[in-house]
């Protein structure tokens, strides 16, 4: 397909008619972490490039704030600390990014919001193996055929496109909806 404004546009909105397949598995990872909430636990989330900026965006809703004025919710990216993404990488290797910040971060009962478009990054990979070791949920956000994470996940969310930018579209608009079924939850939205 020829690269045009109405390509585009037009794959967006065909993608965008076919998400009402995701709704059981956006309201079950809703549903999950309002619990992990509720429990006193708390949410990571990882991925790389663009997905490294949704893992900021949605960590981003949950502590300061999505709709409504409410208490902070504990969400944290593992992208954003550049001291320790430098020195992980440096010190042991670039797969450890996610999966060494988890070993010193995670506690059994967490939840973890893995994005890979492609299903097969090393280092969410790995972050998901560790995540596993240690008891906390794993909700893996991909696309494609949902690669490697697929079989990993405690639940998978594979948006139904075979285009990057697509599947990016499409992982914000999960997030969002994430973020105000978990206010909705935990009887915090308005
Ligand atoms: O945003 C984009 C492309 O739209 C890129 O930054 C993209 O996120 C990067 O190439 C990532 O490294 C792709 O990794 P993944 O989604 O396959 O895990
Ligand atoms: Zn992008």
């Amino acid at each position: 397909m020829t690269f045009t404004f109405a390509s585009n546009l037009q794959e967006h909105q065909l993608l965008f008619q076919s998400l009402g397949v995701l709704e059981p598995e956006v309201i079950q990872a809703s549903e999950l972490i309002a619990k992990a909430f509720a429990s006193g636990n708390k949410l990571m989330l990882c991925g790389n490039g663009g997905s490294a900026a949704d893992s900021q965006h949605i960590a981003a809703e949950m502590t300061g704030r999505f709709i409504k004025d409410r208490k902070p919710l504990p969400a944290i990216a593992l992208t954003t600390d550049t001291s320790a993404l430098t020195c992980i990488a440096n010190d042991y290797s670039f797969e450890d990014v996610f999966a060494r910040q988890i070993g010193a971060l995670g506690r059994s009962g967490d939840v973890l919001i893995a994005i890979s478009t492609s299903g097969n990054s090393g280092n969410v990979i790995k972050a998901m193996h560790v995540a596993k070791e240690f008891g906390i949920q794993v909700i893996a956000l991909s696309g494609r055929d949902g690669g490697q994470m697929k079989s990993l996940a405690n639940l998978s969310i594979i948006v139904p496109s075979q285009t990057t930018a697509r599947i990016q579209e499409a992982h914000i608009f999960i997030g969002h909806l994430i973020c105000g079924l978990v206010e909705k939850h935990l009887g915090l939205a308005g």
